[in-house]
C-alpha cells in the first residue's frame, strides 16, 4: 500500500544542535499514528515540518507521494493541524474564524455555509457561532479549533499533544471526535506525552528520544523487538526502551 506521508531521512539541526536524526516514517491511509516521547524528544518539530512550516536540513517529506517541497500549496490543502494552544484571535466570533481558514483555503462560500453549520452543530457550538471564543474553556475553545482544522476537509489531520490542559469531560469529547474522524477515514497523526490515551487510541506509534527514533511500528511488533511480554503496556515498553538505551532500535 502507498504511504500517505512519507518522511524520508529527515534530520534538523538547531545552531550545533541535532533535534532530528535520521527520521523514517510511513503513515498510510486512514491510520491513526501516535508519535511519543518526553518534553523535548523532537515531537513538534517533527509535526511542523510535516506541516511544511520548518524546512529540514537534510531530507525530504511526501505528501501523497509528492514532496512537499515540489509542490506546498497540494500538501497543505492536504494537512490540517490542530495546536496544543489553540491559536484564537481575540475579536472574531467563532463562525468568523471559520470564515477566515476557509477563505484562506478559498472555498465556495456553498460549500463553507455548508460544512461550517454542520461541523459547529456536531460538535454542539452552533448555538455560540457568534460569540467571541477566546474566553471560552479550553475544551471549547479547541473545539472551535478542531472546526477551524477541519473546515477545508483535508485528509490529514495531525494533533499536537490534544489532551493538555484539558478537564476529564473534553478529554472524553475530545478522544470521541478523533475516534470518529478515524471512522471517515482520516489519517491522524497525534504527538502525545500521554501514554495511555495514546495505547488506546493510536494503531501505530513512533516513539522518539532525543530526536531519534528508538521505535516504530504497532504495539505487538514494538513488543517484538523489545522483547517484552506480550501483556506490556505502551509505558511498560517506553520505559524499557528509556533504559535499554538504543540497543532494541530497529
Ligand atoms: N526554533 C528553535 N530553535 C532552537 N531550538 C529549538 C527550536 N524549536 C525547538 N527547538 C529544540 O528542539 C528540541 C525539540 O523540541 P520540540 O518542541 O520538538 O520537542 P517536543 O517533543 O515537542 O517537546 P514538548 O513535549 O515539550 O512539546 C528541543 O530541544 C527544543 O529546545
Amino acid at each position: 500500500m502507498s504511504s500517505i506521508v512519507e518522511v524520508r531521512d529527515l534530520w534538523k539541526k538547531y545552531d550545533e544542535d541535532w533535534v532530528l536524526k535520521n527520521i523514517h516514517l510511513e503513515i498510510n491511509k486512514g491510520e491513526i499514528l501516535g508519535i511519543i516521547g518526553e518534553n523535548g524528544a523532537g515531537k513538534s518539530t517533527l509535526i511542523q515540518h510535516i506541516l511544511g512550516l520548518i524546512k529540514p536540513t537534510k531530507g525530504e517529506i511526501l505528501i501523497h507521494d509528492v514532496p512537499i517541497a515540489k509542490d506546498e500549496i497540494s500538501a497543505k490543502k492536504s494537512l490540517s493541524y490542530i495546536p496544543e494552544l489553540p491559536l484564537l484571535y481575540k475579536d472574531l466570533t467563532v463562525w468568523e474564524h471559520l470564515k477566515f481558514v476557509a477563505m484562506a483555503f478559498e472555498m465556495e462560500e456553498n460549500e463553507f455555509v455548508h460544512r461550517g453549520t454542520n461541523l459547529l452543530k456536531r460538535f454542539g457550538i452552533w448555538e455560540k457561532k457568534n460569540m467571541i471564543p477566546s474566553n471560552f474553556s479550553k475544551g471549547m475553545r479547541q473545539k472551535v479549533a478542531v472546526c477551524c482544522a477541519l473546515i477545508h476537509d483535508a485528509d490529514i489531520l495531525l494533533i499536537d499533544e490534544p489532551f493538555t490542559g484539558l478537564d476529564v469531560r473534553a478529554v472524553r469529547d475530545l478522544k470521541t471526535i478523533i475516534a470518529d474522524l478515524h471512522q471517515e477515514g482520516k489519517t491522524i497523526i497525534i504527538a502525545t506525552h500521554i501514554l495511555d490515551a495514546a495505547e488506546k487510541m493510536c494503531e501505530r506509534f513512533m516513539i522518539l528520544r532525543k530526536g531519534e527514533i528508538l521505535a516504530k511500528g504497532s504495539l505487538h511488533e514494538i513488543k517484538r523487538q523489545t522483547k517484552l511480554a506480550q501483556n506490556s503496556s505502551l509505558e511498560d515498553i517506553y520505559f524499557a526502551l528509556w533504559e535499554g538505551g538504543d540497543q532494541t532500535h530497529e
